[in-house]
């Protein structure tokens, strides 16, 4: 199986930089700058253990690859860019090519699923960091990341096993589920934490709107009846593979760097927006995950700091 990388960014970067190094045929899809260093410099990753450079062709779309049945175009933008990506899978691949969504959340494989029939999904637990035009960062030491595949919606394909087998040629864990989709509600749960993470600054009030989050989502899920694999089976596969502390300075999770970067825009209408979506449509309200939503919304809208609100004056917002 040959890889596209669609969206080399922090994830992407990082699988398509050790997907080469591993000997596997990638090419990427970038813009702006990101595209014109990798281009001209080559996709830097930047390790606990040093520097490499992977010099693999880049373009800004896929007319402008080598894209075939054989390939899998791995998907890596954030989630509220993926309707864009699609655009271009239409125009520029053919109907029986691969795509993998390597995003968080639980609404792009249905995105994908729309246009092309071969979808994987992927559980993500790659701790990455993208901050400067041409770099990546993995910011797992031991094993860079855990990357689970599975077919959706459900099952286990010869596609997915492809997938998987390149992912671990790269030096990544990745094991094939057959029940993917309640493996990735279960990874939803942990970025309900992504947009206070990104919009206030640490503490115990904090973790506590963390905490109100999660227990929305969870009552939000039950209420769905959407299966989700347990926490207790999810730090069973996780166990201590991801060692991050020698890389502390790499900055915050995904929602974090899209303020540090100042995109204008963040992601959290799929994470903490999937609860208040599910929320309405059973009937379970969802105050913290509203709040939350918006909060971050409010800093990237104005381009305002990662952490510049008080997650104190949150809480007293939620009159609890
Ligand atoms: N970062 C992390 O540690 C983790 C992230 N994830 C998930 O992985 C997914 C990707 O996140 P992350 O890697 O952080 O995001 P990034 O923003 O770092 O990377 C996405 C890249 O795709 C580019 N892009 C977007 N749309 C297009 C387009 N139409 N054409 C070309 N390039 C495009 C972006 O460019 P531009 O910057 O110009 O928008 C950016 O370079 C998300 O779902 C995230 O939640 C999961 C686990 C960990
Ligand atoms: C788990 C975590 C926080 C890893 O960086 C992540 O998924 C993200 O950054 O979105």
């Amino acid at each position: 199986m040959r890889f596209v990388v669609y969206g080399a960014g922090a994830v992407g970067g990082v699988i398509a930089a050790r997907l080469h190094l591993g000997g596997e045929d990638v090419q990427v899809v970038a813009r702006g700058e990101h595209l014109s260093t990798i281009r001209e410099d080559g996709l830097r990753l930047v390790t606990a253990d040093g520097e490499s450079v992977a010099r693999v062709p880049a373009a800004g779309r896929l007319a402008d690859l080598d894209v075939g049945s054989d390939s899998a175009v791995v998907v890596a933008v954030k989630s509220h860019q993926t309707a864009g990506v699609m655009h271009d899978v239409a125009r520029s691949t053919p109907p029986d090519v691969t795509l993998v969504s390597a995003q968080n959340g639980v609404a792009n494989e249905a995105v994908l699923a729309r246009g092309r029939a071969h979808v994987v999904g992927m559980v993500v637990m790659l701790p990455a960091s993208h901050l400067e035009p041409g770099v990546v960062v993995q910011g797992s030491s031991n094993v860079p990341g855990l990357l689970d595949v599975g077919r959706y919606p459900g099952g286990t394909s010869e596609r997915a096993e492809a997938v998987a087998a390149g992912l671990r040629g790269g030096g990544f864990d990745s094991v094939v589920r057959p029940d993917i989709m309640a493996w990735k509600h279960r990874k939803l749960m942990m970025n309900l934490g992504n947009a206070a993470g990104a919009a206030c600054a640490p503490g115990p009030e904090r973790d506590r709107l963390v905490d109100l989050a999660v227990e929305e989502g969870e009552a939000v899920l039950a209420a769905a009846g959407i299966p989700v694999v347990s926490r207790a089976r999810d730090d069973e596969r996780r166990g201590d593979l991801l060692d991050t502390s020698r890389m502390r300075e790499r900055g915050g999770g995904s929602t974090w760097q899209s303020l540090r970067r100042g995109t204008g825009d963040v992601e959290v209408d799929y994470l903490n927006g999937e609860v208040s979506l599910l929320g309405r449509l059973h009937g379970v309200p969802t105050p913290v995950n509203d709040l939350l939503r918006d909060a971050a919304w409010r800093l990237a809208a104005t381009r305002a700091e990662p952490g510049s609100l008080s997650a104190a004056d949150l809480l007293e917002e939620l009159e609890l």
